[in-house]
């Protein structure tokens, strides 16, 4: 363990990277059997003259490991499929990131290598082109639409119609294309229209919030990849993981969880501490996540927007007389600070948008003006006390935000 220390460039972190957000480890605790049901509903690909379109239902709140556990499936299926010498192809995509079926028809064909002209074609004929490809090549796809509800939330009703069901539109005696979609709440499932949903809604893999064990073992291995030896003590792991423990009322998200980790840990280092302590993790809990842990939680993965959205009502609250703001006044302060901070303003719907996101992650309370006011308008304020706690943790992550990219 010494030897370990001693020769390490960092007393702490042996490799950091392995504590990034996208960084799938070989070795998932607690989701193992998800990875095997997703095994066994899409097996039947790997048959030879297999014909039909399977769609699998990843669902669980935020930070449950749908994207990890779905990653590491695509990983370990497109080895078995090679083996066996079965032609499968897997896409993941960020329905984020690509927001329209354009997008995504478009990143599908990237990912293929497949050259389509982006200028003049229709999504519908793109993803007819991918399928006449895959059809040629006897390959079948897996497609996987990560945050498919912001898809659902935004497409075009015949957008949606079309990707559900697509064979409608494409006729294939073999269905090339199949699905995994992932969804983080049920709410916006139920409000699709049945001839859709019937086709997205077929085999549900759940994924529950972590508890506290769950999250000691996630933390466990993780730290074992990421950590010197011996550097963090089970201690400080198990008090991370009791914060975030859902069956002590945490969210039971391993994104929060492992965030803690590693501030602890560079709070550590910057103490030239040789372990990671009950303390730095305290103090890592108390940076990250004062009074409201849940709401703060769920903005560890806010959009930069969704964050300078944010930032413009506490400056708007700080300066004005009512805790109240209204949506045009909170768009034009919004503006001014994105051109302070050199970034194109989103337009007024995906404004809209960013504001429903932040109310569902209960920071904000929006309600319809009453009839005192000029016409209707939407009054938007924050459901938690303002404090410089809490408007330090806005800065860094958009300070955060705007250093990655
Ligand atoms: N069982 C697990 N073992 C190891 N790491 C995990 C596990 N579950 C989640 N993680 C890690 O926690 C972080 C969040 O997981 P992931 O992104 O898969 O969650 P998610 O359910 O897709 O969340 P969201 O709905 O917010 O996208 C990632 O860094 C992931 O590697």
């Amino acid at each position: 363990m010494l030897d370990d220390v001693v020769n390490s460039p960092s007393s702490i972190f042996s490799d950091k990277r392995k504590l990034e957000l996208d960084y799938v480890p070989s070795f998932l605790p607690h989701r193992e059997d998800k990875i095997k049901e997703l095994g066994i509903i899409f097996k039947d690909i790997l048959t030879e003259g297999y014909v039909r379109s399977i769609r699998a239902l990843a669902l669980g709140k935020t930070g449950t490991g749908k994207t990890a556990t779905t990653s590491a499936f695509e990983r370990e299926f497109r080895k078995i499929a090679e083996e066996r010498g079965s032609k499968v192809t897997m896409v993941h995509i960020n329905c984020h990131k690509q927001r329209t079926l354009y997008l995504i028809s478009l990143e599908i064909a990237n990912r293929l290598k497949l050259p389509v002209p982006t200028r003049g074609l229709s999504s519908q004929e793109i993803f007819k082109i991918i399928h006449d490809y895959l059809d040629k090549r006897n390959i079948h796809l897996i497609l996987t639409l990560d945050e498919f509800n912001q898809f659902i939330d935004s497409a075009p009703q015949d957008e949606l119609y079309f990707l559900a069901r697509i064979y409608d539109e494409i006729s294939a005696t073999t269905k090339r294309i199949s699905y995994i979609f992932i969804v983080n709440d049920t709410y916006s499932l139920y409000r699709l229209d049945k001839s859709i949903k019937d086709h997205i809604v077929q085999r549900i893999i759940e994924f529950p919030p972590y508890s506290s064990h769950e999250l000691f073992d996630i933390l466990k291995a993780r730290a074992e990849e990421a950590f010197v030896k011996g550097a963090v003590l089970d201690e400080t792991l198990k008090f991370i993981s009791d914060i975030y423990g859902n069956e002590r009322g945490g969210s039971g998200n391993a994104r929060a969880a492992i965030e803690t980790l590693v501030v602890a840990g560079e709070i550590a280092e910057k103490q030239g501490a040789l372990m990671v302590t009950l303390e730095h993790a305290k103090e890592a809990n108390s940076s990250i996540n004062p009074e409201i842990p849940q709401i703060l939680d769920n903005l560890m993965d806010a959009d930069l927007h969704q964050l300078l959205l944010i930032k413009a009502l506490i400056q708007l609250v700080k300066r004005g007389k009512s805790e109240e703001v209204q949506m045009g006044v909170l768009e034009s302060e919004y503006q001014k600070l994105c051109s302070e901070f050199g970034e194109e303003p989103r337009k007024h719907t995906q404004v809209y948008e960013h504001i429903r996101r932040l109310r569902q992650y209960g920071v904000l309370n929006t309600r319809q003006s009453g009839k005192g006011m000029r016409g209707r308008t939407t009054l938007i304020s924050f459901t938690l006390p303002l404090d410089q706690k809490f408007e330090d943790f806005v800065d860094s992550k958009i300070r955060g935000r705007m250093t990655s990219r």
